[in-house]
């Protein structure tokens, strides 16, 4: 099932390093530096994987600090003998040249001198594959703004650690600022020779370097007209890198006014609709139509696209199982636009800011389809978080644009408690965007959701084998995030590979604010609560908690010892008869019921009677499993009624005899008259199932298909889209 994933990453802060504050008297020589630097290149270049996967230095929230926001030009540039231990240089800069090649590790580390003949160790982390520093090329010259220096484990050993990707800066050859013993010149003379230059690295692919040369020809070409098809080309690699807010700059920019801006069109309008921005593509794509423009062919076809997607947009109109069908395990990504305009954005009674449906919505209905904003295609458990964390810093330094969205997340509580937000993360300086990674872990670990393997269609089927079972791609949806949580939601959430698909699991006002669960919640209301307190940081006064939270204290206590004994009890039974099919005794069942009777009973009437009994809904539908094994459908049909009832269905027959029941009970109402603390689960579809073969078996052909019908109708809520409950198994 997917369930919101949230992971505690502020432990506790580390040790502090006795040098801390200081500015080390010893340190390791030039030649002790390059010696133990070599010889990790060599171990290196032995053991390397060419396409494994790159580690990630995840970061440790108790040691953030944020990223600097000034501009190298504003710091005061020092020497690297002037660091101290453990400090974050405010207001300090370095400019240093990088001597060696990298090790690349978590991070590439480097040999790097300062324009005073002074050496150290340069670790720079969470820079992305299209970034020419995420390799780190000898020669060039890099500025570290506000310098972090720590110790590197062993004596003497220190390194400058750059978390921060805006934190470095790569500098142009003929920049000013580069002290005159670091300087070079330019490396070519003309601007025709970083264009050839660009040429030959992206026939050599190596595309971060193409784009810095035909940014170097760019600068040195006065005439627009020259200038055009170097945009042209940069336009072109950047689309490639995935680095779309400046591949579409770039198109704009190459635009001469001549009838081949037909093709500047065309390349603004790819690069706009992998950003999402569908109206804006589809603008670009018309003019590159428009009649003196020559692309009609692949134009055409791509303006059809963007229409399917703006349709989609408007109208929320999708085919899911056509989606569905599309699958595959290395396609996961969806082409299709988000439909959102159900909801609103408005504060909160509850928290901040939350989502508000903008008109009435039945039970069943689509409230909002969102394509994920990020979404690695990165299934293992071991791997989903650190994927999704290395997306979201290399989008937010690849596309600027991204922050309007992203940044504006929610981080925690506890980190904004803790940690000064600048506000200005996401703003252009020094040509890059400030890029601040504990906000971002912050936002990930507070907004991200599992979206299951594939779909969760797949994920309810019993066949679906139990590996793809625990796989789960971590991702971000950040309409979604916008909504906060109730024990008792009126929405469920359900995947097609990276579309979240939410539907209403009840009728909803106009105006009223939809919920979400976070997490699949536990049946104690303390042991749940403790849960969103840590995870986070809020204490839940929905209508299930605040109810149960009436009850008595006593009573909770006993309730908690009866469900684990039950628990530990039903853990141990039942047993198989050898042959692979499960026994039931009747002793065993007798005792179950007695116990489950006894655990009822702690629910106080006053209290329970509207109310979810989450803890009697495992003992309840082991019940019906043994009754159904025994063929006993009256007590299947009495026990997959409490089941509904337990979930908050009020709205089921109260006489338990299946032969006086009322032959006019349609099992669709559950939905609609149960009121406000009902939980919708895919157990619920499962007992209605039961329930139809109970009342089959016992005559009541026509009141087993409305049951049928009511369970078809909320694998719909549970699955986003599908009917078929026969894919539940039997
Ligand atoms: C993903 S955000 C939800 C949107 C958030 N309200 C906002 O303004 O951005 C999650 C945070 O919202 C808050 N939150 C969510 N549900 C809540 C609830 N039922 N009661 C109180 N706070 C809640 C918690 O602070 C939680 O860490």
């Amino acid at each position: 099932m997917a369930v919101a994933a949230k992971q505690k990453t502020i432990t506790s802060a580390p040790q502090k390093s006795s040098l801390a504050g200081t500015i080390p008297t010893k340190k390791l020589t030039k030649e002790q530096l390059f010696k133990t630097h070599e010889g990790h290149i060599k171990k290196q270049n032995a053991t390397q994987t060419p396409n494994g996967p790159r580690a990630v230095k995840q970061p440790n929230l108790a040691e953030a600090y944020p990223a600097s926001t000034k501009s190298i030009r504003d710091l005061e540039i020092i020497s690297l003998s002037e660091l101290s231990v453990e400090t974050h240089h405010r207001g300090k800069g370095l400019i240093v040249k990088v001597v060696s090649p990298p090790y690349i590790g978590a991070g590439a580390v480097s040999i790097v001198e300062d324009q005073w003949g002074n050496v150290d160790k340069l670790a720079i982390y969470n820079q992305g594959d299209s970034a020419i520093l995420s390799g780190v090329p000898e020669g060039c010259i890099v500025a570290i703004k506000e310098p972090y220096y720590v110790q590197n484990g062993a004596e003497n050993d220190f390194m400058i650690c750059v978390d921060h990707p805006s934190d470095v800066i790569l500098l142009r050859f003929t920049d000013s600022i580069i002290p005159e013993p670091l300087r070079l010149g330019p490396l070519l003379k003309s601007a025709a020779e970083w264009r050839t230059a660009g040429d030959q690295a992206f026939l050599e692919r190596d595309f971060p370097t193409s784009v810095f040369c035909y940014t170097e020809a760019l600068e040195g070409l006065e005439d627009d007209s020259a200038k055009a098809p170097v945009y042209t080309k940069r336009a072109g690699v950047n689309l490639l890198l995935g680095r779309y807010d400046a591949a579409k700059s770039d198109a704009l920019a190459s635009r001469t006014g001549a009838s081949t801006d037909w093709k500047a069109y065309y390349n603004a309008g790819r690069a706009a609709y992998s950003l999402c921005e569908y109206a804006i593509s589809k603008s670009y794509f018309e003019e590159a139509l428009k009649p003196n423009a020559k692309g009609a062919g692949g134009v055409q076809k791509e303006y059809e696209r963007v229409l399917a997607r703006v349709k989609e947009e408007e109208e929320g109109a999708y085919d899911f199982a056509a989606m569905h069908a599309s699958l595959s395990p290395t396609s996961v990504h969806i082409d299709a636009g988000s439909f959102l305009r159900n909801t609103r954005v408005a504060d909160s009674g509850f928290h901040g800011r939350g989502l508000f449906a903008t008109h009435p919505l039945k039970a069943g209905d689509l409230v909002y389809v969102e394509k994920a904003t990020l979404m690695p295609n990165q299934y293992d458990p071991a791997r989903a978080s650190a994927a999704l964390y290395t997306l979201m810093v290399r989008q937010l330094c690849d596309n600027p644009s991204l922050a309007d969205t992203v940044l504006k997340l929610f981080p925690g509580s506890d980190l904004l408690d803790r940690y000064k937000h600048t506000g200005l993360e996401g703003t252009i300086v020094d040509g890059v965007p400030i890029v601040d990674v504990f906000m971002i872990e912050g936002i990930r670990t507070t907004n991200c959701f599992s979206a299951p393997f594939l779909s969760t269609y797949d994920d309810t089927k019993p066949t679906y084998n139990s590996a793809a079972r625990i796989m789960a791609a971590k991702g971000l949806w950040a309409h979604s995030s916008l909504m906060n949580h109730s024990c008792v939601p009126n929405t469920m959430r359900s995947f097609v590979g990276d579309m979240l698909i939410c539907r209403a699991t009840r009728d909803v006002q106009e105006g009223q604010e939809l919920f979400q669960q976070y997490v699949p919640v536990k049946t104690l209301v303390d042991v749940r609560n403790r849960e969103f307190e840590e995870g986070w940081g809020f204490e839940c006064r929905c209508g299930l908690c605040e109810g149960e939270r009436k009850s008595d204290g006593d009573k909770l206590k006993k309730k908690k010892e009866a469900m684990l004994s039950l628990e530990k009890f039903l853990d141990k039974k039942p047993s198989s008869n050898g042959k692979g099919t499960i026994v039931f005794p009747d002793a065993t069942i007798r005792t179950v019921d007695r116990m489950m009777r006894q655990l009822e009973e702690l629910h106080e009437n006053e209290v329970y009677e509207a109310l979810p009994r989450l803890t009697l809904v495992y003992p309840c539908n082991w019940l019906v499993d043994a009754h159904r094994a025994k063929k006993q459908w009256g007590k299947v049909v009495k026990y997959s009624l409490k089941v509904l009832r337990n979930f908050g269905f009020n709205a089921v027959p109260r006489d338990e005899d299946p032969a006086k029941l009322t032959v006019d009970w349609d099992p669709r109402e559950i939905y609609t008259t149960s009121g406000e603390v009902s939980l919708m689960a895919v157990h619920v579809v499962a007992s209605l199932k039961r329930l139809a073969e109970a009342y089959a078996a016992l005559g009541h052909q026509e009141l087993a298909e409305r049951c049928v019908k009511a369970a078809r109708f909320g694998y719909t809520m549970v699955t986003g889209f599908s009917e078929d409950v026969d894919a539940l198994g039997q």
